[in-house]
């Protein structure tokens, strides 16, 4: 009579793979960008994700700088952080759209990635967005970026068969 006992299948610890995020900063507001990678490596350490950051000149730059880390590095995931404010002409809407475009389409190509990139009137809806006691915004990209990596690593090793190690003498589940 086949065995009615349950086998817990554990995740075996090599297959814990410490995650690996680039964080991309466009310090064109660099009081602004520092509030926001204050609150991504908070959110980091918590979840125990390693950072490495790197500097780009404006939010133009930041998808470019992706682009490159995903074909010539082995991050598992990507923030980036910016803060565009409106000026007097319609640059503002080239550097919104094109920032946010620009990752998009890197996201829909399988990079993780969580956007921080802040489009804003002015300094104080900035501000209020960066702080990490107030909505953190960086923080909030470092737990999207996670997200997205739990969720490709999940369906990678699903189909690999990685992960799990049942125990001695169990029938796989
Ligand atoms: N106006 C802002 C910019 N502009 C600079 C561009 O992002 C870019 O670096 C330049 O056009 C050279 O390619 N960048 C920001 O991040 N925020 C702004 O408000
Ligand atoms: C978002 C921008 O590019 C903006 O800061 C540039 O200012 P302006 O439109 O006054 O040239």
């Amino acid at each position: 009579m086949a065995s009615t006992e349950t086998h817990h299948i554990l995740p075996d610890p090599e297959f814990i793979r410490p995650v690996k995020l680039l964080v991309v900063v466009a310090p064109y507001y660099k009081d602004v960008t520092d509030l926001m990678l204050a609150g991504a490596r908070a959110k980091a350490a918590a979840c125990r994700a390693d950072l490495e950051v790197i500097e780009v000149p404006g939010a133009l730059e930041i998808p470019p700088a992706v682009a490159i880390a995903e074909a010539l590095s082995n991050f598992d995931g990507y923030v980036a952080l910016g803060c565009v404010i409106r000026g007097e002409t319609t640059h503002y809407d080239t550097v919104c759209n094109d920032s946010s475009h620009g990752l998009m389409l890197l996201g829909l190509q399988g990079a993780c990635i969580g956007n921080a990139i802040l489009t804003v009137e002015n300094m104080a809806q900035a501000v209020v967005r960066a702080d990490p006691a107030g909505q953190d915004k960086g923080g909030a990209a470092v737990a999207a970026a996670l997200h997205l990596i739990a969720l490709s690593r999940r369906w990678a090793d699903a189909r690999k068969g990685i992960g799990f190690r049942a125990p001695e003498g169990a029938s796989r589940a």
